[in-house]
């Protein structure tokens, strides 16, 4: 906290002016000089300064809430972002949570830039006040689909509103991971700016997988890098969701995982037909991204699709939605594989031209779920060695 940014703080117009004259750009930047100085360099009485720096000192402090003020939020709906169906808010406690991250993992065309659109168009509609903040990390955002969404939303006599909605969308396209990485460093002064309600990084994975790939040739430890810039990542917006009281919506890929399994001596001509690449497309493991070491022969693979980025990006986050095909085109299926308030559950949904339908009631159970775990339904079938 002490790293605030001094401009996301409501302080009046000429403090900000001396504060950024004399280069004071975070609260700990003020709370090192002496009172006599602050006095000095921001043209302050004693009084000033000293509530100044009880305000700063406040800001530093770990903040705490009360059960009953975290349930009154609860039940006045305002601690959650709906998403647009009953029965999925009230198993999420109102939808997504504010001030934590939500990922949605899939696979390629499931719906999770779709879904991302959707949330961004019910922030917009619902919060009058607020904006969203989109970083599109795969050039996958399109303006006209949001237009079509936003349309169909709106009842005739308010389609005027389109242009004023679509420019509380900001809208960023980092190419590499050290423009993503810059973007992320200044969300929490951009989002205090521009008043968001929701961040969506759709996806959260491409680049650095991209430029950290876990088996680069030559290239050794990509896999850990990754994990580190992974984790500088998942702090940022964890802080910037409880500091802004925001929404952050993440989308991933998926990764093929190799699972070992011991086979009995009668089985072992077929553990030696395993294909010999299973091995090389392995990304989560057990140890986030590295491959498991060699085995004896007496081992079989078994290749399982899952949410990318390993273990470790898995306990980052603070509810997975494993998004998925059925057997039943153009019938999706949306899985809470982990939540804090959550169990277990499923939901079929539809991508429709006014966005994306959660159908029936969904269904689910108490027996629990490893959020690394999940077999995901690939349209063209599972992978299986
Ligand atoms: N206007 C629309 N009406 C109905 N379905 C649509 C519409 N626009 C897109 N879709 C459907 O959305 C799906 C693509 O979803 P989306 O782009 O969100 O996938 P994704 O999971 O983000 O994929 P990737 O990982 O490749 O980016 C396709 O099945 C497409 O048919």
């Amino acid at each position: 906290m002490a790293k605030r940014r001094l401009v996301s703080l409501d302080l009046d117009d000429d403090l900000q002016r001396q504060l950024s004259r004399h280069s004071l750009k975070t609260v700990q930047d003020v709370l090192q000089l002496s009172l006599l100085d602050q006095m000095r360099l921001l043209c302050l009485s004693a009084d000033q300064a000293r509530d100044l720096q009880l305000r700063l000192c406040s800001i530093c402090a770990p903040k705490h809430n009360t059960v009953w003020s975290l349930l009154q939020q609860q039940r006045q709906g305002c601690s959650s972002l709906s998403m647009g169906h009953s029965g999925l808010d009230s198993l999420l406690a109102g939808g997504l949570q504010l001030s934590a991250i939500t990922e949605l993992a899939g696979p390629a065309g499931v719906g999770k830039t779709q879904w991302c659109v959707e949330m961004a168009v019910r922030c917009l509609l619902t919060e009058p006040s607020k904006s969203v903040i989109y970083i599109d990390t795969e050039a996958a955002f399109m303006p006209s689909r949001v237009v079509e969404v936003l349309s169909e939303r709106l009842p005739p006599d308010e389609q005027h509103r389109v242009p004023e909605l679509l420019s509380r969308i900001m809208v960023h396209q980092p190419s590499t991971v050290s423009s993503l990485h810059k973007i992320v460093r200044e969300l929490e002064m951009q989002a205090a700016e521009c008043g968001a309600g929701l961040v969506v990084v759709d996806s959260i994975a491409s680049l650095a997988r991209k430029e950290f790939p876990p088996h680069q040739p030559g290239q050794q430890g990509g896999a850990w890098r990754r994990v580190l810039l992974m984790a500088g990542w998942a702090a940022s917006l964890k802080t910037l969701a409880a500091n802004r009281n925001l929404v952050v919506l993440v989308s991933n890929q998926v990764s093929s995982r190799t699972v070992a399994c011991e086979v009995a001596p009668e089985e072992e001509d077929e553990a030696a037909l395993a294909p010999a690449g299973v091995r090389e497309e392995c990304e989560g493991g057990g140890g986030d991204g590295e491959e498991e070491s060699s085995r004896s022969s007496l081992v079989q693979y078994r290749q399982y699709v899952t949410p990318a980025l390993g273990n470790t990006w898995s306990h980052f986050i603070n509810t997975r939605l494993i998004l998925q095909y059925t057997d039943h085109s153009p019938i999706r299926q949306l899985l809470i594989a982990k939540s804090p308030v959550s169990p277990f559950a499923t939901f079929n949904y539809t991508i429709e031209a006014s966005g994306v339908k959660v159908q029936g009631g969904g269904s689910y159970s108490y027996s629990g779920s490893d959020p690394g775990l999940h077999m995901i339904h690939v349209e063209q079938g599972p992978i299986v060695s």
